[in-house]
């Protein structure tokens, strides 16, 4: 069976992991009229027979690191859904299974993190970076070839956390000066049941980013859990997220709304290592969001010590093993949103944490 027979039959993440068979691009049309395009190995773009003036360009990515499994099956479901005709999507979707190599290995990346790939084109030393070359490609192209009027860029970047976090799941707006926090997408944070969402302070070279970035889009990376085997992803935390895709994909109307249940951070400062001797004063298994108070020491990079500042920060993401240059660390305050009524939403700092 071809790699696009095997895509039919709703095996997306079976043909994209499968390099017995090398690639081929191809496309067919769906006796619905959908029209579907491999246009990479793991890269599937729909499009409707027909698009409202306001229909969304709408990227759904997974599998940027390897071993954060449980988005790659939620691509899978929406792949197999479309193309078997059980839903019908109303926009124009890019789905993204992004590394099958190190989803074979079971492993976040392979060379480096593909996830710092994201802000100038890449120099192809390596299969990361020739993928990210290819992704950027993907994103310019079909954020600018699209038939609405005025089309509504989206990109939702999925990924699990590496440790235990005080929030299952949550998002990181990237920062842009780019209105890319409509009151739209955080509408959708709440319909989907995240926990929290972080606003980054600077930019960043992530996927989403990019879309941000280059393409105005509203963008955003998800944390749905944390890392862990195919098939073996517990789906009942992350039912409301799959929920409220297929809203999203199937244009299924809702109130635009934002409430208090979604605990909203504001990323303080990013700690980048910047010496090989970097320790953080804590284990490895202390959980996302753990807070620090006012003074307290919480890594060392070097000679440099770095402690919590005025009210005490929140250490999100924290990693060691990242090589001299990159992020170690998020540290995050306690923010709130206003959430405006036209366009954006802006973040208010608390006065204490
Ligand atoms: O748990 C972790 O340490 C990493 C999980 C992950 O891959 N997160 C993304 C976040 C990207 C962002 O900051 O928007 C990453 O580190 O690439
Ligand atoms: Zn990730």
């Amino acid at each position: 069976m071809t790699l696009i027979e095997q895509i039919k039959r709703g095996q997306f993440l079976q043909a994209t992991c499968d390099f017995s068979q090398s690639f081929v691009a191809g496309e067919w049309v769906l006796d619905s009229g959908v029209h579907c395009q491999l246009l990479y190995r793991g890269v599937l773009q729909i499009t409707p027979r027909e698009l409202a003036a306001d229909a969304k360009d709408i990227v759904l990515s997974s599998g940027i690191h390897g071993d954060e499994t449980a988005p790659v099956e939620l691509i899978q479901q929406i792949a197999s859904s479309v193309v078997l005709g059980q839903i019908q999507p109303v926009h124009r979707l890019l789905l993204i299974i992004a590394h099958p190599e190190a989803i074979n290995h079971q492993q976040r990346f392979m060379v480096e993190n593909m996830n710092r790939l994201f802000q100038v084109r890449n120099f192809e030393k390596n299969n990361e970076c020739r993928i990210a070359n290819a992704l950027q490609v993907a994103i310019n192209s079909f954020y600018g070839t699209s038939i609405a009027i005025k089309p509504e860029r989206w990109h939702l970047d999925l990924h699990c956390a590496i440790r235990p976090s005080q929030h299952d799941t949550f998002a990181i707006s990237p920062y842009t000066d780019k209105q890319t926090r409509s009151n739209k997408l955080f509408s959708f944070i709440h319909h989907a049941k995240l926990d929290a969402v972080l606003l980054s302070n600077t930019p960043s070279p992530t996927f989403a980013w990019y879309s941000a970035e280059y393409h105005g889009a509203q963008a955003l990376t998800v944390e749905l859990g944390r890392v862990g085997k195919l098939g073996q992803n517990d789906f009942t935390v992350l039912a409301p997220f799959q929920h409220a895709i297929l809203q999203l994909i199937t244009d299924v109307a809702l109130p635009i709304i934002w409430t208090s249940e979604v605990e909203v951070y504001q990323v303080s400062r990013t700690i980048v290592k910047r010496h090989p001797e970097f320790l953080f004063t804590f284990d490895d298994d202390v959980a996302n969001f753990t807070f620090f108070a006012e003074g307290n020491e919480f890594a060392v990079d070097g000679d440099k010590k770095y402690v919590a500042d005025t009210h005490g920060e929140a250490v999100v993401f924290p990693n060691r093993h990242v090589v001299v240059g990159q992020r170690a660390a998020l540290m995050v305050k306690k923010a709130s949103l206003i959430f405006d009524e036209q366009v954006r939403v802006y973040a208010k700092s608390n006065p204490s944490y």
